[in-house]
């Protein structure tokens, strides 16, 4: 197995429940080993999480029911009052019947009756291998459950998209094993979920061979930020552009602000003459000119550009197909996919689109799938990244990678917040990032400022504190980097 294949595995990458179950086909002949270590490290967390009392395991008849008979034996093993509820018995000769076998405990009838006896309950009913949505004694069985810890997902989760499947248990803690799946991440999924701990279980190298990771966390080790050097100068840190409107002046003034706070060497904001003149007093470190679109995409130093912020359809009508057609770097945002409604087409050619749920279906329409899908396919139809925003951000680039950004916090839903964040994209562009890292930095920095400045602040801010906070924000990603280097 190459260094290349190996490291995309590496800490941050996800596994998709297809995979996992690829793996296990893979491993077949090493499968009791790894659930018995499965069963090993969930029996060792819950006895970390919580005092010795009545636990109820819930076994479904796959091998997530059999990771649940292993928990079983070792808890009763170290004297804790285990039963076993099996939804449904593991079939005749499979790993999960042997696991079963040689739990020798009480047996119980998977009812509500005994949920409610029990003081903690184990989710072990369906794990990677959920194909349809919960049966009903299911969902009435975990409607009684005091307390529950799930092993994989909780029963019912989709493991790739976050989408559940009926209603599921309420978890407490999930243990995720050998690597956190997407659905961890996302909603509602994660809300199920409560704490997610991943926990390795000895999964041999060469059950990676042949997978390549598509689906990361995002984390800092994902994308390497580009450093500071001696000899520097404003242009090679690199040029952010924009077009002011003449209405709206405070998107463009965040956009621009936040990308010289992130470390862009020059901003350009171009606009029109009664523009023009508000920018020159409100934005004292920019260049401000009243060139036309056609004359600032000639400097061939120009070729990054954030438009649609404040922008009006108009404005937006007068600018963006001419840097589409000088093939200029573009961060679409606001007024500019607001100019696409229903036409997605529109913006062929653009770099990253940055929308919330809302303009995303207006461009795109109503999401059929779930939010992580409809944002890959955005992706792949239009050839853009797309960062789709919310608690659980979604970054896809047209080549099927895949991040999902949880480092934010509730303070970023404030007005300007997503200016912010295309004036954060746009610095990371011009300093050479290609589209998809540069997106999926930008986001994790807005983030950190967000965290940063919410603590600083006691809590509630608005766009301005963000700004202020982007430089450490940068720093803590680089000095998280530095770490990850060092290990
Ligand atoms: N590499 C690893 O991470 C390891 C993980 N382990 C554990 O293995 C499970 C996956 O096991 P698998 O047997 O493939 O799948 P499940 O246990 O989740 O469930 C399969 C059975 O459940 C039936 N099923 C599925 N959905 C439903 C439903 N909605 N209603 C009723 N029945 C359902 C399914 O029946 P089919 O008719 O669809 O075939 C199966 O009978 C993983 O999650 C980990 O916990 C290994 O222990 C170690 C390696
Ligand atoms: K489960």
């Amino acid at each position: 197995m190459s260094h290349s294949e190996r490291m995309s595995f590496e800490t941050n990458a996800l596994l998709t429940p297809h995979e996992t179950l690829q793996m296990d086909a893979h491993m077949s002949s090493s499968l009791e080993f790894l659930m018995e270590n499965a069963g090993a490290m969930v029996a060792r967390l819950i006895r970390q999480h919580f005092k010795s009392c009545r636990v109820l395991v819930a076994c479904g008849p796959g091998n997530n029911g059999g990771d649940g008979y292993v928990v079983a034996r070792y808890l009763q093993g170290w004297g804790w009052p285990v039963s076993v509820a099996p939804w449904k018995k593991p079939q005749h000769g499979s790993l999960a019947a042997r696991a079963a076998q040689e739990w020798t405990g009480p047996i119980v009838a998977f009812e509500a009756a005994e949920a409610m006896r029990a003081e903690l309950v184990v989710d072990a009913v369906f794990g990677a291998g959920l194909s349809r949505p919960l049966p009903e004694d299911v969902v009435h069985f975990f409607q009684h459950v005091p307390r529950c810890v799930a092993i994989d997902v909780p029963s019912g989760v989709d493991g790739v998209t976050g989408a559940c499947w009926g209603e599921v248990p309420q978890a407490l803690l999930t243990v995720a094993l050998v690597r956190k799946r997407p659905g961890h991440l996302l909603e509602p999924a994660t809300g199920r979920c409560g704490q997610v701990v991943c926990v390795d279980i000895g999964m041999p190298e060469e059950a990676f061979s042949g997978l390549k990771a598509r689906y990361w966390e995002n984390t800092p080790s994902l994308w390497p930020l580009p450093l500071q050097y001696e000899q520097d100068h404003k242009y090679t840190r690199g040029v952010v552009s924009l077009y002011g409107g003449a209405h709206m002046p405070g998107a463009a003034r965040f956009a621009s602000d936040s990308a010289r706070h992130t470390g862009a060497g020059l901003v350009c904001v171009s606009s029109s003459e009664e523009g023009a003149a508000l920018y020159r007093t409100v934005l004292p470190g920019c260049v401000v000119d009243q060139k036309t679109p056609y004359d600032s995409v000639k400097d061939q130093r120009r070729r990054v550009w954030v438009c649609g912020p404040g922008l009006t359809f108009k404005e937006v009508e007068s600018v963006l197909p001419t840097l589409l057609e000088a093939q200029c770097h573009v961060i679409a945002d606001a007024g500019a996919l607001a100019w696409a409604d229903g036409l997605p087409e529109k913006l062929r050619g653009v770099k990253v689109m940055t929308p919330h749920l809302g303009e995303f279906v207006r461009v795109f329409g109503p999401v059929r799938t779930s939010r992580l899908e409809a944002a890959q396919q955005a992706s792949k139809e239009t050839g853009s990244v797309i960062v789709l925003k919310g608690a659980d951000t979604v970054i896809a680039a047209p080549d099927g990678r895949t991040a999902i950004n949880r480092h934010a916090t509730p303070a970023l839903a404030t007005a300007g917040s997503g200016d912010v964040l295309s004036g954060i994209i746009a610095a990371l562009c011009a300093s050479g990032m290609p589209a998809w890292e540069a997106s999926c930095a930008a986001v994790w920095i807005h983030g950190e400022a967000g965290r940063q400045a919410a603590q600083a602040k006691g809590g509630w801010i608005v766009a301005e504190d963000l700004i202020t906070f982007l430089g450490k924000a940068r720093h803590a990603a680089e000095k998280s980097q530095k770490l990850s280097i060092n290990r």
